[in-house]
């Protein structure tokens, strides 16, 4: 659905932000991209989106390129941003502005969110605060039904019960037709949505997998006198915690921020283990 070919990027008299990134994301998929601070996750998802422009290589979705902002790809995408100025509108106006560019935009979807997220569609947005102005534009990029839905920290800014509402929200929401990438630091907030990681370091995707994959290989568990030898990471500061590679092992619950952690330290011990993976 979604093709990085080569991107390159950076800002005026800047180092690199991203060098020759390679990604292909498919529908049915969420996806979750992860990196440190200032790694290039939020500028990767306005490249996509075509509010920047790369320096060099393309982002084509559907088969089109992104940077010409032409309507028929500006229908098919929606993004949420991190940042964002909303105007001083009623959220029912605001709708009828936003709605009429999407062709699969569902009224009813917005305004049964707009409810579950206990607003009210004649309160004018720049009234709300930070956490219910995100929820306006959630609403907004749920109802807009695109096949690419770009969430950039969604969860920055909500409640602790907004979070949980809005990971039953998205399960809900996505089917094979629909990819979401989500950029987050809040591993947690929405780690049992996520089936597929990719890794933002140095200007480059240090690592592109599957969960399903990272289950076939990787076992999570504690580190141990008898098994220390062979993790693959272990991190004190985690109470002990390590990975290890599955072998015979049952299935473990993967840890995201574990595996953030071991990728950033070990990438080439981890991705050659998965990379080990016969997918024929
Ligand atoms: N408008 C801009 N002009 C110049 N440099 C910028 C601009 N926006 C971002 N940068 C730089 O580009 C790099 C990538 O920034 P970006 O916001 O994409 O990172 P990020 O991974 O989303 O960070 P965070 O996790 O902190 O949100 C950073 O070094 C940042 O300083």
């Amino acid at each position: 659905m979604l093709t990085l070919k080569q991107l390159q990027f950076h800002y005026p008299n800047s180092r690199p932000v991203l060098k020759s990134v390679n990604l292909s994301f498919k529908p049915g998929g969420i996806y979750g991209l992860f990196g440190k601070n200032g790694e290039g996750k939020s500028t990767l998802m306005k490249l996509v989106s075509g509010l920047l422009n790369p320096k060099m290589g393309l982002c084509s979705l559907k088969g089109r390129s992104t940077q010409s902002r032409s309507v028929a790809t500006l229908r098919d995408l929606f993004l949420v941003p991190e940042d964002f100025e909303l105007p001083g509108l009623p959220i029912q106006t605001y709708e009828k502005v936003h709605s009429s560019f999407y062709p699969n935009f569902s009224k009813e979807t917005f305004y049964n969110l707009i409810e579950e997220f206990r607003l009210s569609p004649n309160q004018v947005i720049s009234r709300l605060s930070f956490g219910q102005k995100k929820k306006v534009l959630i609403a907004l990029g749920l109802a807009a039904n695109t096949p690419l839905l770009l969430m950039d920290e969604p969860t920055n800014g909500l409640d602790i019960p907004s979070k949980s509402q809005l990971r039953r929200i998205l399960a809900s929401y996505v089917d094979d037709g629909k990819c979401i990438i989500i950029a987050t630091h809040q591993v947690r907030d929405l780690h049992s949505l996520i089936d597929h990681v990719v890794i933002l370091d140095n200007a480059q995707v240090i690592f592109d997998s599957p969960l399903s994959d990272v289950s076939e290989k990787l076992w999570f568990g504690k580190a141990s006198k008898e098994n220390e030898a062979s993790a693959l990471f272990s991190e004190s500061t985690f109470g002990g915690k390590a990975i290890f590679p599955r072998e015979d092992r049952d299935e473990s619950e993967i840890d995201l921020e574990l595996l953030f952690n071991a990728v950033l330290t070990e990438p080439t011990q981890i991705n050659t283990l998965l990379n080990s993976i016969n997918h024929g």
